[in-house]
């Protein structure tokens, strides 16, 4: 099933992925596509393997099969993706939330672009993450924005300067611009003049907040969320949500979230993928509520009533 946004262009395109640690085989036969301006939600039981699947789309674990595929707009300019191979891309790196390494799993292969049909019917070319360059991966990177589910704030730091260590380690702005600009990302989070306060300060919500603020300063094209109703209240986590589709809106961006909050994958989700941890592969994908009203599979609509089972009418 294909989300129900009429977008046509590949974001990230997820093609036979084997995930394992050591021997331990975690999900398998892994194919799905995330598009352009999807919020796009990871579910799936306890232990299935979603936030190992944020981790490979992240660039932070390396599959043992397959290949992850990357097609981002902004970069694919700058970098002459579609004529070259070569980015050139100096020395971005990481996006975010400061704490994204490269995974360095290892050799490099092959050519690092492959074509892929476009939603629309036109070929497009892709990026494998890791089947290109290092120069290549650390562009990718810098485009992910993630925030991780404490925020990951340092504690000793303001929320401002937080915010500024993206920017002081990636761009050349003066210190004022970056200050402005810190300023204006916590504005967008709905943290206007909280720039001096610690993290220590402020409320959970806050906190995460300020987190997505930073996974914000470099201006990611895609957002990564892990668990982000975890440890809120329920009017917090709504409020979270509210912020997730502003933020789609209003950048543009595409947001990929691991969940299993029923309310915020019904609220904000455009499509999904459905991880079983029994047959180790996925089970269903597409628009959530499209899926509560239509799938077939009693494990999909369990998951998706709560136990309860789809009502009778
Ligand atoms: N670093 C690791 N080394 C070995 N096994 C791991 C590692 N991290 C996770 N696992 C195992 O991989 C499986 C999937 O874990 P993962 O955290 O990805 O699941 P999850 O769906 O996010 O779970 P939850 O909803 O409980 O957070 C689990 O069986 C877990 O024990």
């Amino acid at each position: 099933m294909e989300t129900s946004m009429a977008i046509h262009r590949h974001c990230i395109i997820v093609e036979n992925l084997t995930m394992a640690y050591g021997s331990s085989i975690i999900q398998q036969n892994l194919d799905f596509i995330v598009n352009q301006g999807d919020i796009f939600i990871i579910m799936g039981g306890s232990g299935c393997g979603k936030s190992t699947l944020l981790r490979h789309l992240v660039g932070l674990q390396k599959p043992s099969l397959g290949r992850i595929l990357y097609s981002v707009a902004g970069h694919n300019k700058e970098a002459g993706w579609g004529q070259s191979h070569d980015a050139g891309a100096g020395k971005t790196q990481n996006a975010g939330a400061g704490k994204i390494q490269n995974a360095g799993a290892g050799k490099t292969q092959n050519a690092g672009a492959g074509q892929s049909q476009k939603a629309d019917g036109k070929k497009g070319e892709s990026v494998s993450f890791w089947d290109t360059s290092p120069d290549n991966r650390r562009l990718l990177m810098k485009n992910m924005g993630i925030l991780y589910q404490s925020g990951a704030l340092w504690s000793s730091m303001t929320l401002a300067e937080n915010i500024s260590l993206p920017l002081e380690e990636y761009t050349n702005l003066g210190k004022s611009s970056i200050r402005e600009l810190a300023s204006l990302k916590l504005a967008l989070v709905g943290l206007a003049g909280f720039e001096d306060y610690y993290p220590s300060q402020i409320s959970g919500g806050m906190r995460k907040r300020a987190g997505l603020a930073r996974a914000l300063a470099l201006d990611p094209e895609i957002l990564f969320f892990d668990e982000p109703s975890a440890g809120l209240d329920p009017v917090s986590a709504r409020l979270l949500d509210d912020l997730i589709l502003e933020l789609r809106e209003s950048l543009g961006a595409t947001i990929v979230v691991v969940t299993h909050e029923l309310a915020s994958i019904f609220n904000i989700g455009t499509n999904s993928v459905f991880l079983d941890p029994v047959t180790k592969t996925m089970i269903a994908s597409g628009n959530p509520v499209d899926l509560l009203e239509t799938s077939d599979d009693e494990r999909v609509v369990k998951f998706l009533t709560r136990g309860e089972g789809r009502q009778k009418v």
